[in-house]
């Protein structure tokens, strides 16, 4: 078993029972402990934390590890390292790998593989339908009975109301959180940056809000109708963040995300058009900026999640219509949320920290988000203060896609502990 640590003097943030405290937090046998409950000759390993903060491990809800079939780009070693990093000690698996996860044997090899080379918990999830083409349903009772979390055709979603509304049943059955990427499809068909002013003076082929609105308002009614539980994710626009928030006054189970990407840059970043702020869906204007920050304030949007979407640059490197949608986020993510939600004041650290992993871990439905006596010790010491650059080059993740480059953040990770285990120390 691990050994036993006393993480001294820093400042102790659970945002699951609101405790906010200056004092020591002990880890014995791979768990939080109350250390009144061991021998007093106990002997700890300490670790100085005075200065930082010692938080629940952070839980990203939206992760692209790239496995199976495109170890080019991530594996779940170096996905899960690049997570450590970031202060993550558990992921959500997104299923639009090569093949999709949309059956139980995929499921298991990707369980498999994350006991053998995974250093941070990953969860997976499995598809909604068949291949993720959005015609036949995926085998959900199995894909749950194989250990899901969740279901997504992540990528893109079912374009069929029909079909959408009997995954929907299934799901409410099942009892797993759809995890929806809200597009549609004949509405986007053929975009590359949010239809505006930028698209237009740039000359890129837009892509509609609307194309996402659709989608948020049409499950928000099956979801009411059927009972699902809906998430919608990575909200880009502002007439979202309204649906979603009448959604939630009349009590339809809806909850929703937002990336570090969209919270903090607007398509004014095109301008040069570089690739790296190509992603799905696109970013938005000024003014969807400014509704999704009130949106992760209010609570509208629950939490946020990187959507980690690692591209080899040789892909990246071409035309910005050409070039694949998604940029890489583990890394950067807590810096880039303090810099957008902390330094402006919009969010305290406690508040931030409920949202990379107290609201995530209960709305997936999975351990952590708690510094609790008992629990698996997964935590993450942060230093508020640390100033430090983004570079690409020292990611352990294999992927650089990041629109982050070169940014003065402040705020990094020094160690991520899994159950007791260290898993990174800066
Ligand atoms: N977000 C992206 O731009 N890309 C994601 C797919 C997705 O999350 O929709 C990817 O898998 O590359
Ligand atoms: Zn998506
Ligand atoms: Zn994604």
């Amino acid at each position: 078993m691990s050994g036993f640590y006393r993480l001294s003097g820093g400042r102790i943030l659970d945002p699951s029972c609101g405790r906010d405290e200056v004092g020591d937090l002990f880890v014995a046998d791979g768990r939080f402990v109350d250390p009144a409950s061991l021998p007093a000759e106990t002997s700890w390993e300490w670790i100085d934390a005075s200065g930082r903060i010692v938080a629940p491990g952070l839980i990203d809800a939206h992760v692209h590890l790239r496995e199976p079939g495109e170890p080019q780009k991530e594996t779940i070693a170096s996905g899960t390292h690049a997570a450590a990093a970031g202060g993550f000690t558990a992921v959500v698996a997104m299923p639009n790998t090569r093949p999709p996860a949309d059956q139980p044997n995929t499921i298991g090899w990707i369980r498999e593989r994350a006991r053998e080379h995974g250093i941070v918990r990953v969860y997976p999830t499995g598809c909604l339908s068949e291949g993720r083409k959005g015609e036949k349903l995926a085998p959900l009772a199995s894909l749950r009975a194989a250990g899901v979390v969740a279901l997504t055709d992540d990528g893109s979603c079912i374009q069929d109301a029909g079909l959408m509304r009997r995954v929907m049943e299934y799901a409410a059955m099942l009892d797993l959180p759809i995890l929806e990427h809200c597009e549609a499809s004949s509405v986007s068909a053929g975009g590359v940056a949010h239809e505006g002013y930028w698209s237009t003076v740039l000359g890129l082929r837009g892509w509609p809000s609307l194309a996402e609105e659709i989608i948020v308002s049409r499950d928000i009614l099956l979801a009411e109708l059927t009972g699902a539980r809906l998430h919608c994710q990575h909200l880009s626009s502002a007439g979202s963040v309204r649906l979603v928030r009448e959604a939630k006054r009349r009590g339809v189970r809806v909850t929703a995300e937002v990336t570090p990407h969209h919270l903090a840059l607007t398509d004014e970043a095109l301008a040069d058009y570089d690739t790296s702020f190509k992603m799905n869906p696109p970013l938005g204007s000024e003014a969807d900026r400014e509704a999704l920050r009130e949106g992760i304030v209010d609570g509208t949007i629950d939490f946020i999640a990187s959507d980690h979407a690692p591209h080899c640059s040789f892909e990246k490197e071409v035309e910005f219509d050409r070039a694949p949608f998604g940029v890489v986020g583990l890394e950067t993510m807590l810096a880039v949320a303090a810099e957008t939600l902390v330094k402006t004041k919009l969010l305290d650290w406690p508040g931030l920290v409920a949202r990379l992993s107290t609201i995530p871990a209960r709305i997936l439905g999975v351990p952590g988000g708690s510094l609790a006596a008992g629990a698996p010790a997964d935590l993450a010491v942060i230093d508020p203060n640390l100033q430090w650059t983004v570079n690409p080059e020292a990611f352990l993740s294999r992927s650089r896609n990041t629109p982050f480059a070169g940014w003065e953040v402040q705020g990094r990770v020094m160690l991520t502990m899994v159950g007791g285990k260290i898993v990174w120390r800066l």
